[in-house]
């Protein structure tokens, strides 16, 4: 089944509420929530309170994709915001099993990330402690940048591994997505599809999220 998880930076967030609401109604499944801390990447977002602004308005899932370095110091903010699930990258975390560990021992569902050029060998160890792995089809820091394709070929190796080890994590795919890049990363073994401009930046953001998730269920069927 594909899950659409819309970005919230693209939304506006002149009326951030409302947006969340808009995207929910039109279908999202989950909300994704990209924090940025000028460090890890050249740009910044915004921090928990952001999260625990939008808990109380939607019963969808809430994934915080965390571009920050030091992510152990911020997990249990996140997670009494009432972040569902956290995702942090491996290449900005060296100690992967504690950042792990504790975002597990603080309720909430791990995830790790990998930018484009990082191989799946780095993952392969934690694979067993985790529910999500998210690929960046682009590389982390600013919305509405282009697909980079040569990141498939990973999604499909690690797919197969997931399904050899019968282990059940989500691979999500996060950058660049809309009705056409879908379709690869779909036939690769991706089920969750992050898109912010793609649905934001649409005037019927209803009807864009709905053909983004239907070009992935046609790409598998
Ligand atoms: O994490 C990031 C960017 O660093 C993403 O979640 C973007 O927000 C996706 O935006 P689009 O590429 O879909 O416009
Ligand atoms: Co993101």
């Amino acid at each position: 089944m594909i899950k659409i998880a819309p970005s919230i930076l693209a939304a506006d967030f002149s009326k951030l509420g409302e947006e969340v609401l808009e995207v929910e109604k039109a279908g999202a499944d989950w909300i994704h929530i990209d924090v940025m801390d000028g460090h890890f990447v050249p740009n910044i977002s915004f921090g928990a309170i952001v999260v625990e602004a939008l808990r109380p308005l939607t019963k969808l899932p809430l994934d915080v994709h965390l571009m920050i370095e030091n992510a152990d110091r911020y997990i249990e903010d996140f997670a009494k915001a009432g972040a569902d699930y956290i995702t942090v990258h491996v290449e900005a975390n060296p100690h992967l099993h504690r950042t792990i560990q504790m975002i597990r021992a603080a309720g909430v569902k791990p995830g790790v990330v990998l930018n484009p050029h990082s191989p799946i060998e780095s993952i392969l160890p934690i694979l067993e402690e985790i529910d999500l792995v998210l690929f960046m089809t682009v590389n982390p820091g600013f919305g509405g940048q282009k697909f980079i394709e040569s990141v498939v070929p990973k999604v499909e190796q690690l797919s197969k591994v997931i399904r050899e080890k019968g282990l059940s994590i989500d691979i999500q795919i996060d950058g660049g997505i809309n009705e056409e890049t879908i379709i690869p990363c779909a036939k690769a073994g991706a089920n969750v599809f992050v898109a912010g401009s793609a649905i934001f930046g649409k005037e019927d953001r209803k009807a864009a999220l709905q053909a983004i998730k239907q070009a992935g269920e046609v790409a598998i069927s």
